[in-house]
């Protein structure tokens, strides 16, 4: 490719990774369209322009040298300054636009409003009338109140039904009463309640008339709206420093015999009437809906995480030489190595099948809340059992991408200057929120299960499910042809995900049969469940990165994605060995592959990553900016290591 058509290519970088963009096939611009959406694409373009022109929007000093108080602080700071110009920059009801805004000002670390963002307004959208949504949503999205979710307790996070905090009808006051019995049900984890918030979504146990009636959504005033002071009967703080994501202020909250109105019970769905009649909703999980929808969006988020951490590592290992292949020439950039290329690219191509496996889930998410608009239930567990899947699949194998990547980049990956750990500790916390992955495998599980009841009874499932009644295929990726194309891999990978559902569902009903209970059949059944889970989720990736390559028209692009689209294949079915000949195909793509996902330096806050690929000299900067370097000796080190050092020389002269 000509070097004019490479976006990327600036005066004055290194030449090392010049020489790497003056390689590309493609047009880097055109293929951050596919990886985007071409609307994004242009509007994150447009929104990073847009920051680097209000300087009050730039990082103070990096992160990684802030103290926890600091970087509460400075994304409070940035919050509001952002408020004041925001609905400049971005379309407020679009979420992709709105978070690549936050990532590209505040950072991957949280800040005050991201649980506002993520779940109190879908919550309010999804499960408050029209009254409440009169009364709070709005206020809500202009940001006069800063709300939370809060459904997990101490002692409970998974098993919703157990949760313990209650929520008393009280018919003669047409009040409910709000309790925290025990330390184990003090709400524990929600996302800026701490210290931020001033209201809470508070998911309690209804209980009318001594009847127990499962978990529903409270609105909870925590702070008044002037002072910031805490309620009357409402303990609240923050859980203290996390693995990461310490900007954000994650809390904890104890209600005591808080009185609120009826009314405040969101009452979309389920309903209480002033005698205490309570109305069923009309599909018992639509109280779950926030959860869903984040979790469908949290697939684009963990694409982006690794290629995050892939544009860093990918770069720097065309800028680090290190070592020799051939003993009479230079030393080598570390990319040339055959186990750096095989540790990073598969990883490559998964952040692309990811992005797109994400697109397709938003989608999804959207067709269904239209649908449950016009009353209509029947798409809720299909979304239910692909956003579980999808979830647990690409949290946990991100999470593993990052390390790789981490890895790849040897001691300086371990420094903070690298923003791996970072990239790291936001990525795994997916693993974990919004449903332990393994629990949510086994909600896939479930419908996999049902689906493979419906073959064995002559039915023919549809969509996603449809190929577990697929029958005479092929036995074994031997039978495979080469020239059949990719479809033929798609078979194969159908081949195998139905042969582990089918495995799993006749263990099932061997333990039934033996005379075990349901439960404990399933319990005994859960990790060939799980790995059928993981099989249908993959294959779901593949077929869906697949189909989409299919769509694109600019044939340099398309190419370079059915390279990564073969490789995944092969990465992701076949051996180990194979995907060596792919990888040697994608090596001189690899920095205009990360390239495309036009992630600043600003984004990146990496010293590793940086565009221009001048590493080592900001390196050094980097050192010399640490707090521990503005004295000689530190005043800790006077008061505790002198003394003992030299309590113990005097010791050794006596
Ligand atoms: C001015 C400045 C501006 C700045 C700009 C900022 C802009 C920001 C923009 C943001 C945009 C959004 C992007 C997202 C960002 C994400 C950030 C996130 C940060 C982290 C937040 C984390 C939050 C949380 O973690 S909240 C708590 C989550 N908790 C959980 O997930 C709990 C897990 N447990 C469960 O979900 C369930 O209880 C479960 C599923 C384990 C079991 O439930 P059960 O009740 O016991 O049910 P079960 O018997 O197993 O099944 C019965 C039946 O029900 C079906 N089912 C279960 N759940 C659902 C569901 N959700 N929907 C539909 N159906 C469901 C199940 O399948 C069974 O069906 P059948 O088999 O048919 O019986
Ligand atoms: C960064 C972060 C942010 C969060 N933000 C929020 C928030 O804003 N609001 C909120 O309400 N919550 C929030 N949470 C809480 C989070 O949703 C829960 O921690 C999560 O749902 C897991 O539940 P748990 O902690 O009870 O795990 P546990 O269920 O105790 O998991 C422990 C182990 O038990 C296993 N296990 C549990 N049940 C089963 C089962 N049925 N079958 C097999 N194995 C099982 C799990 O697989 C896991 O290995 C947050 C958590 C984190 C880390």
């Amino acid at each position: 490719m000509s070097a004019h058509l490479n976006a990327a290519l600036r005066e004055g970088d290194n030449p090392e990774l010049t020489e790497e963009r003056r390689k590309a096939t493609f047009d880097t611009r055109k293929l951050a369209d596919e990886f985007f959406g071409s609307h994004l694409a242009r509007r994150r373009r447009e929104i990073a322009k847009a920051i680097d022109a209000i300087p009050e929007l730039h990082d103070t000093k990096p992160l990684p040298f802030m103290t926890r108080e600091e970087k509460v602080e400075e994304a409070a700071r940035k919050v509001f300054t952002l408020s004041k110009h925001i609905t400049d920059i971005v379309d407020l009801s679009n979420n992709r636009e709105t978070q690549s805004l936050n990532e590209m000002v505040i950072g991957i670390e949280g800040m005050p409003i991201s649980l506002h963002f993520a779940m109190f307004i879908p919550a309010l959208q999804g499960q408050a009338d029209d009254e409440q949504k009169r009364e709070w949503l709005d206020r809500a999205i202009r940001m006069e109140i800063i709300g939370t979710y809060a459904q997990t307790e101490l002692g409970h996070g998974t098993n919703l039904r157990m949760l313990e905090t209650t929520a008393t009808y009280d018919k003669q006051n047409k009040e409910f009463i709000l309790n925290s019995p025990t330390l184990t049900s003090l709400k524990w984890w929600p996302g800026n309640m701490g210290k931020s918030c001033n209201y809470a979504i508070v998911v309690a146990n209804l209980i009318i008339d001594d009847k127990l009636l499962g978990p529903h959504s409270f609105m909870v005033q925590l702070r008044d709206e002037n002072s910031h002071e805490t309620m009357p009967n409402i303990q609240i703080g923050d859980i203290g420093p996390k693995m990461a994501y310490n900007s954000s202020d994650n809390g904890f909250l104890k209600l005591s015999n808080l009185r609120i109105p009826r009314r405040n019970m969101l009452m979309k769905h389920a309903k209480v009437q002033e005698d205490g009649t309570y109305k069923k909703p009309p599909h018992e999980k639509l109280a779950y809906s926030a959860m869903v929808h984040v979790r469908s969006h949290m697939i684009t988020q963990h694409a982006m995480l690794l290629a995050y951490a892939l544009s860093i590592s990918t770069r720097y290992s065309c800028i680090r030489r290190q070592g020799y292949i051939d003993p009479k020439k230079d030393e080598v950039k570390v990319i040339e190595y055959q186990t750096q290329q095989h540790r990073l690219f598969p990883h490559i191509a998964r952040a692309y099948a990811f992005a797109f496996a994400g697109t397709e889930s938003i989608r999804k998410f959207e067709i269904m809340k239209r649908s449950l608009e016009a009353g209509n239930i029947e798409l809720i567990a299909d979304l239910h059992a692909l956003t579980s899947g999808l979830k647990a699949v690409v949290t946990y194998l991100a999470g593993q991408g990052i390390e790789q990547a981490r890895q790849a980049c040897g001691g300086h990956g371990y420094s903070m200057a690298s923003y791996m750990g970072e990239i790291y500790g936001v990525g795994i916390a997916g693993c974990t929120y919004e449903g332990e992955n393994l629990v949510m495998m086994q909600q896939l599980g479930r419908y996999l299960i049902k689906a493979v009841k419906s073959v064995k009874e002559g039915k023919k499932p549809t969509g996603y499910v449809a190929y577990l009644a697929h029958a005479g295929q092929r036995h074994s990726l031997i039978d495979c042809r080469p020239n059949e194309g990719y479809a033929e891999h798609i078979r194969a990978f159908e081949h195998i995900a139905r042969r582990q559902t089918f495995r799993a569902a006749e263990r099932l009903q061997k333990y039934e049969n033996s005379g075990l209970s349901t439960e404990q059949a399933w319990n005994n059944c859960t990790v060939e469940l799980n790995r059928a889970s993981r099989l249908h989720t993959r294959l779901f990736i593949a077929c869906n990165f697949y189909e989409r390559v299919l769509d694109v028209e600019d044939m340099a692009v398309r190419e370079v994605l059915e390279d990564l689209l073969h490789l995944h294949l092969n990465y992701e079915l076949i051996d180990i060995a194979s995907y060596a000949l792919e990888a040697k195909k994608i090596r001189p793509n690899a920095v205009s592959l990360v390239d495309s996902w036009e992630i600043t330096d600003r984004e990146h806050r990496s010293v590793l990553g940086r565009r221009d690929g001048h590493v080592y000299e900001n390196l050094f900067k980097w050192a010399k900016s640490s707090d521990l370097n503005q004295n000689d000796v530190l005043p800790s080190h006077k008061k505790h290591l002198l003394p003992m050092m030299l309590n113990a020389r005097k010791q050794s002269k006596l």
